[in-house]
């Protein structure tokens, strides 16, 4: 599917230089959200994933109808100060700013497989301190899934390694 007619693009947002890829119209039409996460669930149903877990907000967008698809749980990773019990946590650098990413510390059991989930990959900041997350609990990630990502930004350079997949590709 021709995914890239869903998403529009913004000019200087949040901030002025960043050109903002809006996940937002894809996700309203129904055909094509439902394709887009089909094609995320294919790729992991043979990887015997145990757990999906995707950073806020977006990554809970496309990581609950995969996990539910899975038949497998899903693990918030949230923005400091979101969960409510006794977290782990990692600061982090992304496109237009930093911040710190937290998760329950009983989210993930030592040698579980986890996919992991969100809507972009721009500097690759988000999914690098979210592997750390995963890792430090002792989870396996055995595979990371986006919709769209932006190369120009090298994100995959953080992904040496992984099974990574991605629906979209903007080189500029
Ligand atoms: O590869 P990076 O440079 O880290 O950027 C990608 C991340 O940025 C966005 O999230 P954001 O933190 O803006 O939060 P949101 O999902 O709550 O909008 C996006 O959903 C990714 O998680
Ligand atoms: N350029 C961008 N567009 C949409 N989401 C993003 N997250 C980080 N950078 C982004």
């Amino acid at each position: 599917m021709d995914y890239k007619k869903h998403i529009q693009i913004v000019e200087d947002w949040p901030v002025e230089g960043v050109q903002f890829k809006d996940i937002t119209p894809l996700m309203n039409n129904g055909k094509a959200f439902k394709s887009a996460v089909d094609e995320i669930v294919d790729f992991s149903k043979q990887k015997n994933i145990d757990l999906v877990v995707g950073p806020e907000a977006r990554g809970f967008i496309i990581g609950c109808p995969v996990s539910y698809a899975l038949e497998v749980g899903f693990a918030p990773v949230r923005k400091e100060g979101k969960l409510p019990r006794e977290v782990i946590k990692v600061d982090y650098g992304l496109e237009y700013g930093k911040s710190v990413l937290t998760i329950h510390q009983d989210a993930i059991k030592p040698g579980q497989r986890v996919l992991i989930t969100d809507d972009l990959l721009a500097t690759g900041g988000t999914i690098e301190a979210t592997i750390n997350l995963v890792e430090e609990l002792g989870g396996v990630v055995v595979g990371c899934a986006f919709l769209v990502e932006l190369s120009y930004l090298n994100g995959r350079e953080k992904l040496d390694g992984y099974d990574v997949l991605t629906l979209m590709h903007y080189l500029d």
